[in-house]
């Protein structure tokens, strides 16, 4: 076999590990499926992934899932406002013979090994364990106990509840481009699903949920080879590249683009920047990865479409008087830029 066809075999074979990882988490996440797709692009993008929704929804469920399924060394925190940085490299205690120990924190634990580290309530830790955190997902390395540690499987998944606002930190809106996406999670509206949370008691006993998922169905080492893979073998027509550009540039500039919002008078002012570079490499990856699982080989609007806010939208920044009502404006605006730009 040549290489090509070599490598198009082993795509088709992570193909349907894709599938059977995404089904292992839909049987546990009920009425869930677009959004364990978006994990499901962002494992395959090796991106960090920010779940943000109500309280109760399933969000710790989902990243506890996606971690039984995945397989590989798995460490997870829980934030608090009394944490401090080094409490996610080492503890130290007194030992019985009466003197102090120092152990390897979270982060530390598996050693270079770890593959999935889950940060809980993320917003309830304090910037320096943020700025940490924000430190190991864009070098994903670390020094501690005089040497550097390498993590390159190292793929980081943070929840946020929206609604508390007591005691809690928001993460600095530049550091949040570390994130390949934000999913906004809310619960199934399907009254069916409804009722089956509700009422079936397999779904009030979490460890027992998780503890029924097929484990280890993906192999961490190998997910960045195959990503790779991904990114070299889904193609960009020209008229594609020209989309993704012109919906960069509405998107930066949505005045110049036609764009109108209701209740903003200064459109010019809106967007104060944050669609970087960087972040239309983010959304193009994902878009490649969405293909790829589509079964296609070159990328189709569509896969743009379905990757464009969870990546793009918190990368941008609105004037200071917005901001408030970001929640509002940011998918508007994504909204307009979608009607505005023609697709090919
Ligand atoms: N879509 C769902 N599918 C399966 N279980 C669900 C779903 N939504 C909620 N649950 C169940 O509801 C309970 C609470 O879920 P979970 O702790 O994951 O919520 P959360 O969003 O992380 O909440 P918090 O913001 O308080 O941490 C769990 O027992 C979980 O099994």
């Amino acid at each position: 076999m040549n290489d090509i066809r070599r490598g198009d075999a082993m795509l088709t074979d992570w193909r349907g590990a894709a599938q059977r990882f995404e089904a292992a988490v839909a049987g546990a996440v009920l009425g869930q499926e677009p959004i364990i797709r978006l994990v499901t692009i962002a494992v395959f993008a090796r991106g960090h992934v920010l779940l943000e929704g109500d309280v109760g929804v399933g969000k710790t469920t989902l990243l506890r899932a996606v971690a039984r399924a995945m397989g590989g060394a798995y460490e997870r925190v829980e934030g608090t406002v009394d944490m401090m940085p080094t409490d996610l490299v080492y503890h130290t205690y007194l030992a019985e013979d009466g003197r102090p120990r120092v152990e390897p924190g979270p982060v530390l634990r598996s050693s270079e090994d770890l593959a999935i580290f889950f940060f809980n309530e993320i917003n309830r830790a304090r910037p320096q364990v943020h700025a940490l955190l924000l430190r190991l997902m864009a070098e994903r390395s670390l020094t501690a106990f005089n040497r550097e540690y390498r993590f390159p499987q190292l793929q980081v998944f943070a929840d946020r509840n929206r609604v508390e606002r007591e005691e809690t930190f928001e993460l600095p809106a530049a550091a949040r481009d570390r994130f390949l996406m934000e999913i906004g999670m809310e619960a199934p509206r399907d009254p069916a699903t409804r009722r089956t949370l509700a009422f079936d008691p397999r779904f009030h006993d979490t460890d027992g949920l998780i503890g029924g998922i097929p484990t280890a169905i993906l192999d961490p080492v190998r997910l960045g080879g195959i990503a790779s893979a991904i990114q070299h073998g889904v193609r960009a027509s020209e008229a594609i590249e020209a989309y993704v550009v012109a919906l960069w540039e509405a998107l930066v500039r949505p005045q110049t683009a036609g764009i109108r919002l209701p209740g903003i008078d200064d459109m010019a002012g809106l967007v104060q920047g944050g669609a970087s570079p960087r972040g239309v490499a983010a959304l193009v990856r994902a878009a490649r990865v969405r293909a790829w699982l589509e079964e296609r080989d070159w990328l189709v609007p569509e896969d743009i479409r379905a990757v464009f806010v969870p990546v793009m939208a918190h990368r941008i920044f609105l004037e200071p008087i917005h901001e408030l009502r970001r929640a509002e404006i940011v998918p508007a605006l994504c909204r307009s830029v979608f009607e505005t730009v023609p697709a090919p």
